[in-house]
């Protein structure tokens, strides 16, 4: 035990554990209590001492908790070091795919191995491109020549996009590519002939590709923000893989009925990643890959892995005991298993965990695929430079792993879902599809950028009950959580627009951007009887969708839908003004131009309550920063015309302002506004 410094003074406990601090705590305690006898000097000196060694018990017990070391440590590789590139040693040793037999020895040394040149510069350039497209019409002002609009982007979700997996053209023949192929055959362990073998898939060897997505991040030199979080991982449930656990992947179905099953396809092309059991194959049952679309150096950021874990899986978990003592984490250094559908799961290393030092980045050149087996303990690192970092995720494992139940349903899910996109001669060993088998009931190819709505659509009127209105925009949200994202404005910003609409309790309202008719069913149902909403949209496809949602919510005779502009559809709205509620939600950048017309037209008056969507700036969870705000943002927040409140949803924020211009009397404005103008 440490020295203490005398009777009266304060001890040194800096390097006593908290027992140890507890312990002069409580000789100290019993010193007092017994200090009856002595003198007021004395009594003052002993009070200090137990005063101080109060403190410093409070400050030992916030400390960390003190490493101990761990038995499943003992199991973890021996750090290694890997074989460089021989013309530039910044890459690893990678392989061509004629080089087939000295990859395989390499990824069973190792747990992974590079691939070179498999897809060419074309190719990735197409998927970039592909990836950049999707960004934009999901994120309202990007442009991705524009580095200003870059900060519209979100380093949340590791730069992946909401959908479970993505279904665009170059995508879909990147999972296609002869070179993709030939690599995952090259490592996947064969499973040979297979008595009874049924299957859309040729053979049991044939090796069928999941269907994933892809990931995106920013150059983050100057902009710590802008870094993803970095992490380790296995994507498994050890306890399921080891056989410790039932799955049950082989009830997946991949919502294939036009999810009238009540699940979507994508969700179960997670989890049949996630739910893999082993059949004891020592190299593992599934490999996970990232096709590397640019030049991506260390400090670029992307994968990592700790070499050779697979080796050490097994004695790794039976150090770890029963899954219910690992289901979460307790203290800093407790790795945990994330429980997933069908019995799957991950399992989470916490960042203190001594495996991160085993780690090692592997940096890629554009077009390489980097493949790994799904026992490797792998996570990513955060981008540190001023280049981008893109890729697609492609994983693969054999069909005749897939009992003919789930085998039959997931190709008619990848035939659904890859409708009207070009197939190769491959597609029936990758997807278990082909031209021929296509022929039959196959869907109309729908032009693009239209098809996820009308999915939603289909999706929404095929499950909720008609009139359901409650129902209808919960079906919305489920669809862009799990099936392909959606740009309506979204439950969590959606409660505040109800609470704008019920607080000003318009007689007629108007709004801009109808899309499908989400946040017009929203409003809708908030209004008070007699009161009509009036929604513009220009699309005509979106228009005619939206008044099919309408109807089926039972509100169409609250809602018009009107197809056009505000500046096509002038004098149809001269006729209707004033509105009492406007919500703007068609183009954020028109959002300026569009209200100071809505008063110049005098559709907008004192009293009329506005409600703005996208509004917050960077689009950032973590800027919450109101003066990040837009043109728009800044005029009712300073012009004197408005008065103004800002409230965030996850990505960014809904602008509610009530016009508090002085010709129209006061009693116009809602009252929590009229307060806040004081
Ligand atoms: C973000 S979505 C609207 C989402 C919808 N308010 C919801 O939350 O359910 C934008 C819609 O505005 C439409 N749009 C774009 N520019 C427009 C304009 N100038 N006038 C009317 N609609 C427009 C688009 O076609 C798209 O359907």
């Amino acid at each position: 035990m440490a020295a203490d410094t005398g009777d009266s003074g304060a001890p040194d406990t800096e390097n006593l554990s908290v027992s140890e601090v507890e312990e002069l705590y409580n000789a100290a305690l019993a010193d007092v209590q017994a200090s009856a006898s002595l003198t007021a000097e004395q009594r003052k000196q002993r009070g200090q001492r137990l005063a101080a060694l109060s403190k410093a018990l409070r400050a030992a017990k916030r400390k960390p908790p003190e490493k101990t070391k761990r038995p499943e440590w003992q199991s973890y590789p021996e750090p290694t070091a890997l074989p460089k590139c021989s013309d530039d040693p910044r890459y690893v040793r990678s392989f061509s795919i004629d080089d087939a037999q000295r990859a395989k020895e390499f990824f069973e040394r190792y747990g992974f191995v590079v691939f070179n040149d498999v897809l060419e510069p074309g190719e990735c350039e197409a998927t970039v491109s592909e990836i950049w497209t999707s960004l934009e019409e999901r994120t309202p002002g990007l442009r991705r020549d524009g580095p200003e609009t870059w900060s519209l982007l979100s380093s949340e979700r590791y730069g992946l996009p909401e959908e479970q997996a993505v279904f665009t053209p170059q995508m879909v023949a990147n999972r296609q590519n002869p070179r993709v192929y030939a690599a995952l055959d090259a490592v996947l362990p064969r499973i040979g002939h297979l008595e009874d073998f049924d299957s859309p898939h040729p053979e049991p060897d044939s090796v069928v590709v999941t269907q994933d997505r892809w990931c995106i991040y920013r150059p983050a030199a100057d902009d710590e923000t802008w870094r993803t979080a970095e992490n380790l991982h296995l994507d498994v449930n050890p306890w399921t893989y080891a056989g410790l656990k039932a799955t049950e992947i082989e009830s997946l179905r991949y919502g294939s009925e036009d999810f009238s099953d009540h699940r979507f396809p994508l969700q179960d092309f997670r989890a049949e990643l996630t739910a893999v059991q082993g059949r004891g194959c020592p190299t593992g049952e599934h490999v996970q890959g990232v096709l590397n679309l640019l030049d991506n150096l260390e400090e670029d950021g992307g994968t990592r892995v700790v070499p050779g874990f697979h080796r050490s899986f097994m004695p790794w978990l039976e150090s770890l005991g029963a899954m219910e003592d690992n289901l979460s984490q307790c203290g800093q250094h407790d790795n945990w298993v994330l429980r997933r559908a069908a019995g799957g799961g991950s399992f989470k290393f916490s960042n203190l965990d001594p495996l991160h030092g085993l780690s090692r980045r592997i940096p890629l050149r554009a077009g390489s695929f980097l493949l790994w087996n799904q026992l490797v303990v792998h996570g990513s690192c955060a981008n540190r430079s001023h280049n981008f970092r893109m890729a697609q995720f492609i994983t693969g494992f054999r069909a005749g792993e897939m009992t003919p139940g789930r085998a039959w349903a997931r190709a008619a899910a990848v035939q659904r879902l890859c409708s009207g996109l070009p197939l190769s001669p491959l597609a029936p060993h990758v997807f278990g599809i082909s031209e021929q088998s296509c022929e039959a009931p196959r869907p109309q190819p729908v032009t693009r950028g239209t098809s996820r709505e009308r999915m939603a659509c289909d999706h929404v009127l095929g499950t909720v009950p008609q009139g359901d209105a409650e129902g209808l925009l919960k079906a919305f949200e489920d669809f862009h959580l799990h099936c392909r994202p959606l740009i309506h404005v979204g439950g969590q910003k959606g409660e505040h627009l109800d609470a704008a609409v019920r607080e000003r309790k318009p007689k007629r309202a108007l709004e801009l951007g109808t899309y499908l008719g989400y946040s017009a069913v929203r409003i809708a149902r908030c209004l008070p009887d007699g009161a009509t909403l009036y929604t513009v949209e220009e699309d005509a496809q979106n228009a005619t969708l939206a008044e099919a949602s309408i109807a089926h919510a039972g509100l169409s005779a609250k809602i018009v839908v009107l197809l056009g502009t505000v500046e096509t559809l002038k004098p149809k709205l001269l006729e209707l003004a004033p509105f009492d509620f406007v919500f703007l939600d068609h183009q954020k950048a028109l959002y300026l131009e569009e209200i100071q017309r809505l008063e110049a037209w005098r559709l907008v008056r004192h009293g009329t309550t506005v409600v703005a969507d996208n509004i917050g700036g960077c689009n950032r969870a973590d800027c919450r920063r109101v003066t990040c705000g837009c043109a728009y943002a800044r005029y009712v927040r300073s012009s004197g015309s408005y008065c103004s409140r800002f409230f965030w949803g996850s990505r960014d924020g809904i602008e509610v302002s009530s016009a508090i211009k002085p010709e129209i009397p006061d009693h116009c404005v809602a009252p929590c506004l009229r307060r806040l103008s004081t």
